[in-house]
């Protein structure tokens, strides 16, 4: 099946999932100067309780935090959405060197990771009806940059021993996303996609303009994260990130000036 190696990685997508040349794919290349500023974009406001953090996984191409999503403890509102949105997970993207691994790029610029706050609308019953809608889900990009430890990771990593390979998952509680995000909640946005299969163009896309820090140590800790499931052959977790799309007119909005 897919993943983001030479036979089955990004550049080989479209064979089962042809909406890869699609209209609204992601991620893409945000160039500021190119943003249009939007006043009548919203405050993005997350509320989040940390009680609904439920566990941590390896699902073989990430490492996600999954939150209980049946009620509206933990949502998005405001921001460039209409109504309510819940929080159902949280994963990164990241590279084999700090020059790379991020998904969206910033003129060009890689980071060394991206984080994405998954978020599905709850005009639809559940995550797995909104993934497929046009209005389905809002993901919430968080850029990663080399520098000092950053101690609000720590936990997450800390983790990271009882999840090294595909299909581990521990339990993962009392946690607030929140505190995960820079102090600016200023954004840009479009319209967009999930960034791996199915690939579905059914994402609000939300990417800070303010990235959060990562040391060099706690990246290496998240490259000794496995692909591979225990007894298979070991392959690192690293550049699991798929390179930006083409924009194919759509226009990137700017929150701020
Ligand atoms: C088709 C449904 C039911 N399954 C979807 C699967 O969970 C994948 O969901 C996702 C969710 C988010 C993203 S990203 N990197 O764009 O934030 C990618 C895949
Ligand atoms: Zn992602």
């Amino acid at each position: 099946s897919w993943g983001y190696g030479a036979d089955n990685g990004p550049e080989k997508w479209e064979e089962g999932f042809p909406i890869a040349n699609g209209p609204r794919q992601s991620p893409i290349d945000i160039v500021p100067t190119q943003a249009q500023h939007d006043p009548s974009l919203k405050l993005l406001k997350l509320k989040y309780d940390p009680a609904t953090a439920q566990g941590i996984l390896n699902n073989g191409h990430s490492i996600q935090v999954d939150f209980a999503d049946d009620d509206d403890s933990s949502t998005m509102t405001g921001g460039p959405i209409s109504g309510t949105y819940r929080l159902r997970q949280f994963h990164f993207h990241w590279g084999d060197s700090d020059d790379r691994g991020s998904e969206h790029t910033i003129a060009g610029n890689m980071f060394p990771s991206e984080l994405h706050l998954v978020h599905w609308n709850t005009k639809y019953p559940s995550f797995g009806d909104a993934v497929s809608q046009p209005d389905g889900l809002g993901v919430v990009g968080v850029l990663l940059k080399i520098g000092s430890a950053n101690p609000r990771l720590q936990k997450i990593i800390d983790a990271f021993d009882e999840i090294k390979s595909k299909g581990k998952q521990t339990t993962f509680s009392n946690f607030d996303p929140r505190t995960l995000l820079p102090a600016s909640l200023d954004y840009w946005t479009y319209d967009g996609s999930l960034t791996t299969p199915p690939l579905l163009e059914t994402v609000t896309w939300i990417v800070l303009k303010e990235p959060i820090s990562v040391s060099p140590g706690q990246m290496a800790k998240f490259r000794s994260l496995l692909f591979n499931a225990e007894g298979e052959e070991r392959c690192c977790m690293v550049d699991n990130y798929r390179p930006p799309q083409p924009l194919k007119g759509r226009k990137v909005r700017a929150s701020f000036k």
